[in-house]
């Protein structure tokens, strides 16, 4: 019965942390159960990292609310040799023996084909098959809403995160990466320090394209460019779809050098595809740095980065506080000059 009751109050949540955390708590009320954790598995540049995102502490289930990439807590994947055995042969679980008192169940979250959550569960006893069971029973009705959750900050016609999820969770990104830096040093051009860049997208001339070959024929256009943005930057940069031929990417990198080029990149990917039909499509993009600004002000900062690049020639990279530094944009975006939210 208490199950039951912890089930109504897992599918009661709108936000996958939250989620997470119901269904650890729903798992660490059964007997025997030593620890719960949620894992996330990353892939960096040196291998998959896994650390954990949500875990039990003092009898309270706490979650990280720091980016996978700046965790000093991530270890890599090979340390685990059954999970990442496991995770190589796309199996639904792993178990290991640590002793008579120390036994854990890994359950890995499969989705879209890959495994980007973990849950651990770690017991005093050995697991039996009617626990296994009850906990594969709970795992899949997770699984199955966390699907649903996925399915809503979508948009239907790519796949990529819709403009809904980039509000949800820019505007949560922004406050804690504000907060981050009341204590960071300057902003300049130079800085070496990891941090986040948000990029606009947009195709060059896509009207030409709705009006020579058709509305649905536009379509498969978008998706064949959002399949190459998937193909172009790593799981834990996050690709949206903002409304019509507009793109938004949120990317880590550690210097304005290395965001230039990942972006870069991905114009001259775009350039060299053959579209069917189409031959040659390309797109403008324009980017901004997203420290010590608020959402609406990086959105606007990028936004006319990339109208500067529409207006001098199109299927260009440019970023916006260099062409300020230049003096080719004439002010700063001030909070008031836009209105998105
Ligand atoms: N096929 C298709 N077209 C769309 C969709 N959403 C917006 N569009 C079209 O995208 C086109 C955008 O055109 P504009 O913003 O005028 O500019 P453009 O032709 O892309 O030219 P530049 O951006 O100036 O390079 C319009 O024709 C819209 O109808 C969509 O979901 N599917």
């Amino acid at each position: 019965m208490q199950i039951l009751q912890n089930l109504v109050e897992m599918t009661g949540h709108r936000d996958h942390v939250r989620l997470e955390v119901s269904v650890l708590s729903t798992m660490q009320q059964l007997p025997h159960v030593t620890n719960v954790r949620a894992l996330e598995l990353s892939e960096q540049a040196e291998g998959t990292l896994i650390r954990p995102r949500t875990w039990l502490q003092d009898g309270e289930i706490l979650s990280s609310d720091c980016e996978a990439s700046s965790d000093q807590r991530g270890q890599p994947l090979h340390t685990l040799p059954p999970l990442a055995e496991c995770i190589q042969q796309a199996r639904s679980s792993a178990r290991h023996s640590d002793g008579p008192h120390h036994h854990v169940l890994w359950l890995p979250v499969w989705m879209h084909n890959k495994a980007r959550t973990c849950l651990e569960i770690t017991q005093s006893r050995p697991f039996s098959t009617q626990r296994i069971e009850v906990l594969q029973g709970i795992f899949r009705v997770y699984q199955n809403y966390q699907s649903l959750l996925d399915y809503s900050e979508r948009d239907a016609l790519t796949g990529l995160l819709n403009r809904k999820t980039f509000d949800e969770q820019f505007i949560r990104f922004a406050s804690l990466e504000a907060n981050a830096s009341v204590a960071a040093a300057p902003h300049s051009l130079s800085d070496e320090v990891p941090q986040q860049w948000l990029a606009v997208v947009d195709i060059d001339h896509f009207k030409q394209v709705n009006d020579r070959f058709g509305h649905l024929f536009g379509d498969e256009v978008l998706i064949l460019v959002a399949n190459l943005l998937r193909a172009s930057f790593r799981t834990q940069d996050r690709i949206f779809r903002f409304g019509g031929e507009e793109f938004v990417i949120l990317l880590r990198a550690a210097s304005l050098k290395e965001a230039h080029q990942v972006f870069e990149r991905f114009r001259k990917t775009v350039e060299s595809h053959a579209f069917p039909q189409l031959g040659q499509i390309t797109v403008s993009l324009g980017f901004t740095s997203t420290r010590l600004c608020s959402p609406v002000e990086i959105l606007g900062q990028s936004d006319q980065a990339l109208y500067y690049a529409k207006q001098h020639g199109r299927n260009q990279v440019c970023h916006y506080e260099s062409l300020v530094a230049e003096g080719a944009l004439g002010h700063q975006v001030a909070h008031d000059d836009v209105e998105l939210f």
